[in-house]
């Protein structure tokens, strides 16, 4: 059969035009349902309860600081309520809590892009502009890298020495010939003698930490200036800090200009004045980063150390093995020897209890970021500008991840732990520049606590409160007498 030309092209003609309908057609209905999902997608809405006008729920959040249940009081039933992510509105801000180990790397790790870190206005006021917690970008990472670097494992071995007199100082100033001393209070002196006299190389004078916990009580108050509120005598404080550091910066840039390159800079705040003097960075930035440091060193450490000893305490098993250790490491030093860092690293199972008591009882609840971008997370989607609240107990005590979580177990730490579950010091560009003279300072506390005394606890039952960092509110007295070896 031939088939004429005309009706072949016809056929054709029909053939391709029938193609291109369908196709479109099934396009438009893809479109559709793209755009369709696109809009329920956007519907989704986040669950969670935003409270009375302004206010929200900040006065439920408030309670449950108070008493350091954040996470039991406010946060846990909220999670059974609404899910691991939900919304609420604390202190005037719309805010989301995440919890979990995902959401956590994407707020962690997403620091400039996604979120930045969002602290109340008195904080910054008080800590300065200046200092690393409020810089964002380039001038973060230019800090960070001085800082981080001066307070990194290897930056701090030379430090070990002075660290080991700093605290057998302390114990023959502030322990011997006593038999109670509250731990919290020796612990936050030490804390911040380790700071000024390690770090900065400025001996701590009569009334110092008086002035420093001053500007520390107005950090998280209301930035209002009545002549007796809180901030105002914070912020009166914080002046008379800023008078005396730009002396002693000012000081030690003449007295390292004169000297030249020749003595190496040993110090964090030789480190600090030489990238003043190069211009890199300011006197400001200078001054606003040492009075920073003594606030994120000060409550977190002391706190950290303190409940160690009462889990030490409850739990003798973990202490006679603790104590053999330690007993250890001593057999193997001369009278009067220095630790070095080698001993540190055989403290093995001590840091493992010092972290074990970090995931029941973290010095930081968590912090707040703000988003930059609309984040979308788990179907939903978190709107620009409002706050983020990530959480460390979250992961801490939820049992898919730690095993039997309210149970306290140095050796779980014996297996690697999944990122992002475990976070004392936070995670990302903005993980704790100072975790490790935190391990480093804990753990040479403890040694010559427990190689040098028998201690027990005054009040086995204290119990914790929220202002707004946990502390022991009864400051965790201990009843101390010499080991007699
Ligand atoms: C057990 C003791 C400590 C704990 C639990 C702790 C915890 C934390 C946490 C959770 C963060 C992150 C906050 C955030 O993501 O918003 C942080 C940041 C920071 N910490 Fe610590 N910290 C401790 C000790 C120290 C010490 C001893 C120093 C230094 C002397 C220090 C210096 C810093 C600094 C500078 C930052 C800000 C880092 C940045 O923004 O890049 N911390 N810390």
């Amino acid at each position: 059969m031939v088939l004429e030309p005309n009706f072949v092209l016809s056929w054709v003609f029909l053939c391709i035009a029938a193609t291109i309908s369908s196709t479109l057609f099934f396009f438009r209905k893809k479109h559709h349902r793209f755009i369709t999902k696109k809009i329920q997608k956007k519907k989704k809405l986040l669950p969670g309860e935003m409270g009375l006008p302004w206010i929200g729920e900040t006065m439920d959040f408030y309670k449950a600081q108070k008493s350091n249940r954040v996470f039991e009081d406010f946060v846990n039933p909220r999670i059974i309520k609404h899910g691991n992510i939900f919304k609420t509105r604390i202190m005037g801000s719309p805010t989301i809590v995440v919890n979990g180990a995902e959401a956590n790397r994407l707020i962690l790790s997403n620091e400039f892009s996604l979120v930045v870190s969002s602290w109340p206005s008195s904080s910054v006021q008080l800590m300065g502009m200046n200092c690393i917690m409020a810089k964002q970008g380039e001038k973060h990472r230019v800090l960070r890298g001085i800082v981080a670097n001066s307070l990194s494992y290897i930056g701090l071995e030379s430090l070990i020495p002075k660290l080991c007199d700093t605290v057998k100082f302390h114990h023959e100033t502030e322990w011997r010939g006593k038999e109670e001393i509250s731990l919290y209070r020796s612990a936050k002196v030490l804390t911040f003698t380790v700071v000024f006299e390690c770090l900065y190389g400025i001996k701590v004078e009569i009334g110092m930490l008086e002035v420093f916990e001053r500007v520390l009580e107005g950090v998280f108050a209301l930035p209002v200036e009545f002549p007796c509120s809180k901030f105002a005598r914070a912020k009166k404080a914080r002046l008379e800090i800023e008078t005396f550091l730009v002396g002693k910066v000012r000081e030690k840039r003449r007295e390292m200009e004169k000297e030249g390159a020749e003595k190496p800079n040993t110090t964090l705040f030789s480190r600090l004045v030489e990238e003043l003097i190069k211009g890199v960075i300011t006197e400001e930035e200078v001054v606003d980063n040492m009075v920073l440091l003594v606030f994120a060193a000060h409550d977190t450490t002391s706190y950290a150390m303190s409940m160690t000893f009462k889990m030490l305490a409850q739990h003798p098993t973990c202490r006679d093995t603790l104590l053999q250790e330690h007993a250890q490491i001593k057999a193997n030093k001369g009278e009067g020897e220095y630790l070095t860092v080698e001993d540190v690293k055989k403290m093995k199972y001590s840091w493992q209890v010092v972290r074990e008591t970090m995931r029941l009882s973290p010095p930081i609840f968590g912090s707040f970021r703000k988003a930059v971008a609309d984040i979308d997370y788990g179907g939903y989607t978190i709107p620009k500008g409002w706050k983020i609240l990530w959480t460390t107990y979250g992961t801490h005590y939820n049992p898919e991840i730690f095993q039997d979580p309210m149970s306290f177990d140095p050796t779980r730490f014996d297996k690697p732990i999944q990122a992002y579950t475990y976070l004392p010091f936070g995670g990302g560009p903005r993980l704790c520049a100072g975790h490790q003279l935190a391990k480093i300072s804990i753990l040479v506390f403890m040694h010559f606590v427990v190689t040098g005394f028998d201690w027990s606890l005054v009040y086995p039952d204290e119990t914790i409160s929220m202002d707004p960092l946990p502390f022991p509110s009864l400051g965790m007295p201990i009843k101390i007498s010499p080991k007699v070896s």
